[in-house]
């Protein structure tokens, strides 16, 4: 199942730079991971925010919520979920 998804971050101003950057770190690795075992299909910035449009490709709802709510970042984000299904004509035959 493929769920796009957009993650906008709002740290808080006065959060502890190391904290921050611990985060950061941690986000990369945990994104870096599902990516590599190709659940975390897309990520890409949406120039000029600290914001992403990301595609998740998971066996359920359930797993994703499970993925987004392991995020380090999560407690600082906004997430909008959109589901989605093949396009009758898209020529990639690797949709789903
Ligand atoms: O920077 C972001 O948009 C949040 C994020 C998701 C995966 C990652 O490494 O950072």
């Amino acid at each position: 199942m493929l769920f796009h998804v957009k993650m906008t971050v709002n740290l808080p101003v006065d959060m502890n730079t190391e904290l921050a950057t611990r985060l950061k770190a941690d986000e990369k690795a945990f994104s870096q991971r599902l990516q590599d075992q190709g659940k975390w299909r897309h990520l890409w910035r949406i120039a000029g925010l600290y914001a992403n449009y990301s595609v998740f490709d998971v066996d359920s709802v359930q797993e994703l919520h499970d993925l987004l709510m392991q995020l380090p970042l999560y407690p600082y984000m906004a997430i909008e979920v959109t589901a989605m299904c093949r396009h009758p004509s898209s020529i990639r035959e690797d949709d789903r």
